[in-house]
């Protein structure tokens, strides 16, 4: 990658997000990161930078264990980062150390101290089950999503890497552990069966049944984590991947999210692909003419030599 700076190269111009220099294109640095806080939350924090939106769970000294209000905030922040056109790619974090022992989660799963019967019991006293709700965002969103892991990737947590669509970890503090078999919970959807796909059938039901610690590297052989980065470089290497992944078509890029995902996600998997091949099809002359013609009373003419084959 390119590291000109604006001025020092006579052919330089901001074109976009890109540099452009006679041609090759270059693409911003993490030296260029400038976070900006999209919103205040209490149990994450929300920034945006260059096309790339991080989100992160802040409550370190639990290793950022979620309750019902950190899912609802984390709802709301991914849900932002959906609808902001300037935004296409999310990392998703956690943010540390904590200031009790010096320790790094990307995410504990859910806060066992707030859990109830029927699930984690919110501020409004209901029992709910609701970081399924952010996973089903996170996989349906027509966006990158990262899962950017600074150290413990546990239970729930452990589901919310599998469901991001790239993993980076953390060479020196990144642990991966399923200990729902503990704590009688069960991650039936994407946290086992797609993992199933991701690392086969025999080391998927090794994670839960033995709920065993694995290294970033360990996590890498396996096949559920990219790349295994120096923990210093972590975040500048996750904002660079998103910048690469921002250089490329969006549409593309969504068209093949959602192709990856469908031979999983069934009937919903293709309706959601379905729903983006519709939306490029509206963007023809024939869709323009159906419409036109409906509007003005009369019989559409889509012209002849339009089967095309
Ligand atoms: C994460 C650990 C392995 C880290 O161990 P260690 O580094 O030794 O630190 P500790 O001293 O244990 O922890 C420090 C501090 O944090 C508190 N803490 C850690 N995790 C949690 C937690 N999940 N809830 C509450 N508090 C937590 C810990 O008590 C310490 O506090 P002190 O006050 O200092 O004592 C280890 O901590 C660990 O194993 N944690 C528990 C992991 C766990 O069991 N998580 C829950 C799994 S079940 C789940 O996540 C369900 C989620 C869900 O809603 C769901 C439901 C249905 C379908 C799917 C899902 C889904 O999975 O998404």
């Amino acid at each position: 990658m390119g590291t000109f700076s604006e001025g020092k190269h006579p052919d330089f111009k901001i074109r976009g997000r890109l540099l452009s220099c006679k041609g090759i294109r270059f693409l911003p640095k993490s030296k260029d990161m400038n976070w900006i806080t999209a919103k205040d939350y209490e149990d994450i924090t929300y920034k945006k930078c260059n096309g790339v939106a991080r989100i992160a769970f802040n409550r370190p000294e639990i290793r950022n264990a979620f309750r019902p209000k950190t899912t609802a905030e984390l709802y709301d922040a991914f849900y932002d980062a959906q609808e902001d056109t300037s935004i296409g790619v999310v990392l998703l974090s956690g943010e540390g150390p904590s200031s009790k022992d010096g320790g790094w989660a990307f995410c504990s799963g859910g806060d066992q101290k707030a859990r109830g019967k029927q699930g984690y019991v919110g501020e409004d006293g209901y029992h709910r089950l609701n970081i399924l709700e952010v996973q089903r965002l996170i996989r349906f969103m027509p966006k990158v999503v990262i899962a950017v892991v600074p150290g413990w990737a546990v239970g729930g947590g452990h589901s919310l890497h599998v469901v991001c669509d790239l993993t980076l970890a953390s060479k020196e503090h990144a642990i991966f552990k399923q200990t729902d078999a503990d704590v009688t919970s069960f991650d039936g959807g994407y946290g086992s069966a797609y993992l199933a796909k991701m690392v086969g059938q025999k080391k998927a039901r090794e994670i839960f049944f033995l709920g065993r610690n694995y290294s970033a590297q360990e996590a890498y052989e396996m096949g559920m984590v990219n790349a295994v980065i120096p923990h210093a470089e972590l975040e500048s290497t996750a904002y660079e991947w998103a910048q690469e992944i921002l250089a490329k078509s969006p549409t593309s890029i969504k068209m093949l999210k959602f192709a990856m995902n469908l031979t999983d996600d069934g009937m919903v998997g293709q309706q959601v692909f379905a729903g983006e091949a519709t939306r490029l099809a509206y963007g023809t002359e024939e869709a323009k003419e159906g419409r036109n013609a409906f509007l003005e009373k009369r019989k559409p003419d889509f012209g002849k030599n339009k089967w095309i084959p």
